[in-house]
């Protein structure tokens, strides 16, 4: 049977689930199969001078021998640093041609995309449009086709892959030892889910790594999508979650989405009308991948 399914229902219902909450302060937690176990964890202080924001002394980390190779670090992005990259997912990200959105394959859309401006960006579809719920996503570096679940090359630099968005490169390659090349930045609403899939279009096997900023989410990851109850994670702003080792083909996906969690500093990252209402109901991950060794 697919136990995924049951916890989407429920969370589309907004029934009461249970799901592990990675702030927890105790050692060992036990969630269905799942024993997860926390450590203190040293950040890479090289990572966060990128960005130039200091670095969290100590980070908490969950693992799980269940899923071999996930880990759930809890508070990995400091508050400034999420309001830097809030601004980024509207800003830089969206503005060369060459970053693809899913509304590209319906609109003709201006670059840079600024939805923040009175000047519409498309002669289809309206900004507000835009903001609330037309854009789902935007692909960096290698371009990730959704639909063939494909990389149209995996020639770095090469058309369909531009090159990687720097300072974020540089922090995950400082921070978490890859060498990022394909991002997808998943832009998320109240009621929008993504459903159980693998990621495993990649060639490399190296860890992908996982940012959420904005409001909180369940996600889900189990080590099959039949047969196997997901483990079901509250998800919070500046929680990464990397998926390495065994748990890189890991089925997962994001059940439910809390309008209005996002923290409230994320409301002057960018300092134009209407963002604060926008990042207030959003989602925002930023899926990180090596593609080839
Ligand atoms: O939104 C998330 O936390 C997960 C996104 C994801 O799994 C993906 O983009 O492949
Ligand atoms: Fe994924």
């Amino acid at each position: 049977m697919d136990w995924f399914k049951p916890l989407y229902k429920a969370h589309r219902k907004a029934e009461s689930v249970t799901v592990f909450d990675p702030a927890s302060d105790q050692e060992n937690v036990q969630y269905e199969q799942y024993l997860l176990t926390r450590e203190s964890v040293k950040p890479n202080e090289n990572a966060y001078k990128v960005y130039d924001v200091p670095s969290p002394k100590l980070f908490t980390q969950w693992t799980t021998p269940d899923l071999p190779g996930l880990r759930i670090i809890s508070g990995a992005i400091p508050q400034d640093l999420q309001c830097q990259l809030a601004k980024e997912s509207v800003t830089e990200y969206l503005a060369s041609p060459e970053h693809l959105t899913n509304l590209d394959a319906h609109h003709t859309i201006q670059r840079p995309m600024d939805l923040f401006s009175d000047k519409e960006v498309s002669a289809t579809i309206s900004n507000e449009k835009i903001k609330s719920s037309g854009l789902r996503w935007v692909t960096l570096g290698g371009q990730y086709n959704w639909t063939t679940k494909e990389y149209p090359t995996f020639e770095l630099g090469a058309p369909g892959c531009p090159a990687f968005p720097q300072q974020l490169g540089e922090f995950v390659r400082q921070g978490f030892g890859v060498e990022p090349q394909a991002a997808i930045v998943n832009y998320y609403r109240q009621g929008d889910i993504l459903s159980p899939h693998q990621d495993v279009a990649e060639l490399s096997h190296q860890d992908l790594v996982s940012i959420s900023l904005g409001c909180d989410c369940v996600f889900y990851a189990g080590p099959a999508r039949y047969d196997a109850k997901p483990l079901a994670v509250l998800l919070r702003s500046g929680d990464i979650v990397v998926m390495g080792g065994e748990s890189r083909g890991a089925w997962h996906g994001v059940g439910r989405v809390f309008s209005g969690t996002s923290p409230e500093a994320l409301e002057s990252s960018l300092d134009k009308p209407g963002f604060a209402a926008w990042i207030r109901n959003k989602r925002i991950n930023v899926n990180i991948r090596q593609m080839v060794d």
